[in-house]
């Protein structure tokens, strides 16, 4: 599995305003990502995003330094891109060729030479995800839920050998809720994902748990959903 290490890193707001300094977004700390699953579950607010972002450079630490695999997040941004695919929470800030079939193929423009052979791999791909119906209708015609998962498809289809995804399952019903578990299970690479969904939390190896900017918790599934519950709710 690659290996993410953040050494004292910290994140502060972009701009601090006036003379009350507010607080850093990420307080300062260290961690280290090598297993196949883990999930990132707290508050709204709570600095999930912002370190799912840390991971391939879409945020820059303000202290400290994040490496994938020992390229560092800061110098050798493009190179860690390639290495760590990232699904956003929206996918229409992602998805930007018309169709489906054609992001995939865009995506695939640097890894696959020739347009009989991208179109080839992009039907395979998207067949492997069962979105190959969904492959030639407008974007704009897909339902939230398909456009996350043909998002989805999209950043998987260059074999990331990490994906980040930032709530992947927000727009998607019980079935591809489903869907989606079973995909992340089954995949290959190192998978981080940030859910408000505690039981697709709970098919991780490993569980953060984040508040006010901490890492708070960080641990096997169970005893970090119980520490977020006693958290959020002051229950056990
Ligand atoms: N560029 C920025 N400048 C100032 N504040 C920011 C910036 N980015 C994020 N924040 C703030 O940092 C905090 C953490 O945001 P983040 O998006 O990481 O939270 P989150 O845990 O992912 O929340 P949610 O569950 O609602 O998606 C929030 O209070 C947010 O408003």
């Amino acid at each position: 599995m690659p290996r993410i290490l953040l050494q004292d890193v910290s994140v502060l707001p972009a701009s601090p305003g006036t003379d009350a300094e507010p607080p850093p977004i990420l307080h300062p700390f260290s961690l280290e990502l090598a297993g196949p699953r883990t999930a990132v579950i707290g508050a709204n607010g709570s600095g999930k995003s912002t370190l799912l972002k840390l991971l391939n450079g879409l945020v820059l630490p303000d202290t400290g330094s994040v490496t994938v695999d020992g390229l560092d997040t800061a110098h050798k941004g493009a190179a860690v891109r390639r290495r760590v695919g990232f699904v956003f929470t929206d996918p229409l800030s992602q998805l930007v060729m018309p169709t489906g079939r054609d992001d995939v193929e865009l995506s695939l423009r640097a890894s696959v030479p020739g347009r009989a052979a991208r179109r080839h791999t992009a039907e395979a791909r998207l067949a492997s995800l069962g979105l190959l119906d969904l492959a030639d209708r407008s974007i704009y015609d897909l339902s939230g839920g398909e456009r996350q998962l043909m998002a989805l498809a999209s950043v998987l289809a260059v074999e990331p050998d990490i994906l980040v995804a930032d709530e992947p399952s927000t727009l998607l019903d019980l079935r591809n809720t489903a869907r989606l578990r079973g995909i992340f299970s089954s995949l290959p690479q190192q998978v981080i994902y940030t859910t408000h969904d505690l039981e697709f939390a709970a098919d991780a190896d490993r569980v953060i748990v984040m508040e006010n900017g901490s890492v708070v918790f960080d641990g096997g599934p169970q005893e970090a959903i119980a520490a977020y519950r006693a958290l959020a709710l002051g229950v056990r």
